[in-house]
């Protein structure tokens, strides 16, 4: 199957799902999660560092490494793949994002309110009674290799201040995931696209579509394991591809 086909297969479409991961924002300039790993971070599992355990045993080193990716975040613009996603949206009102990216990439392009199952680098907050806490001002101006960064202390209850993410072994934010699920149940087409698919339950989300018979368009340079529920698998990069799938 072709783009052409994909083209029509999104021209019939009436219901939506966007399912995006790491990948969309590649061209952006962010590392995808598991290239993420530089300077001082170069010698951990970005899974080992992305757990409540490895905050609670050096919450500097951790609140470091997420600074510094709110740094190359904060630095990085929408590329033609967020912007294609947000045409859709306008284009067709029934369209829901869900993502599983940490940035704001897609509201920069334009999106409405993409579903952010795992959480954002833009809402942080106490890692002790979570009441949120007031963003760092900036971009912040973490080094190329960053460093480690003793997170701020709780003006509430003087805790550590933690990334407002969802970490491994940490649940998905319910209300998310519910409508997340929903949407896939509900669509009549899911693109995912930039993602591996081996983190969960994000990863069933193209699957639920796929049970509930809606077709699926994957976008990704690679095979994933989600190739065999996919009805097109378009290998390319997503600021190439999505933009042919909108014209
Ligand atoms: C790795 C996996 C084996 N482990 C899990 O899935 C675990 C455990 C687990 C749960 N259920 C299971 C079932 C089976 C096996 C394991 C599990 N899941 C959890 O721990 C989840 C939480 C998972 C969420 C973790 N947080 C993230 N992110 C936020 C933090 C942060 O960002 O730091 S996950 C993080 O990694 C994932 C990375 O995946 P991708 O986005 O796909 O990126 P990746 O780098 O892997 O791949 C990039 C892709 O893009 C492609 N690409 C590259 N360039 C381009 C390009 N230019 N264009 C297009 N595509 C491109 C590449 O080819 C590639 O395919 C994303 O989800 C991202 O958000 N929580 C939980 O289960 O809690 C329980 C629970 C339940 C109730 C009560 C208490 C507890
Ligand atoms: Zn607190």
């Amino acid at each position: 199957m072709t783009v052409r086909e994909a083209a029509d297969l999104l021209l019939k479409a009436r219901k939506v799902v966007v399912f995006t991961g790491a990948g969309v924002s590649a061209e952006s300039g962010i590392p995808t999660f598991r290239d993420a790993l530089t300077g001082l971070w170069a010698r951990f599992d970005a899974q080992a560092l992305a757990t409540p355990e490895a905050f609670a045993a050096d919450p500097a080193l951790v609140y470091g490494w997420y600074e510094w990716r709110r740094t190359i975040v904060g630095r990085a613009r929408p590329n033609a793949g967020h912007t294609a996603i947000a045409k859709i949206e306008a284009a067709i009102p029934g369209t829901v994002v869900v993502t599983q990216n940490v940035d704001a990439l897609h509201e920069q392009a334009g999106s409405v309110s993409p579903i952010h199952l795992h959480g954002s680098l833009y809402a942080p907050r106490c890692s002790s009674c979570a009441k949120p806490a007031t963003p760092p001002e900036g971009p912040g101006d973490e080094p190329a290799d960053g460093r480690r960064l003793t997170p701020p202390a709780c003006e509430h209850c003087g805790a550590p201040v933690r990334p407002g993410v969802v970490w491994f072994g940490e649940a998905l934010p319910v209300d998310a995931l519910e409508a997340a699920v929903a949407a896939a149940a509900d669509c009549d087409l899911l693109i995912t696209v930039g993602t591996s698919g081996v983190v969960y339950p994000a990863a069933e989300i193209p699957q639920v579509a796929a049970r509930f018979g809606a077709p699926v368009i994957q976008v990704n340079p690679m095979p994933t394991p989600l190739d065999d529920i996919c009805t097109v698998n378009l290998r390319g990069p997503a600021a190439e591809v999505l933009p042919e799938l909108v014209l």
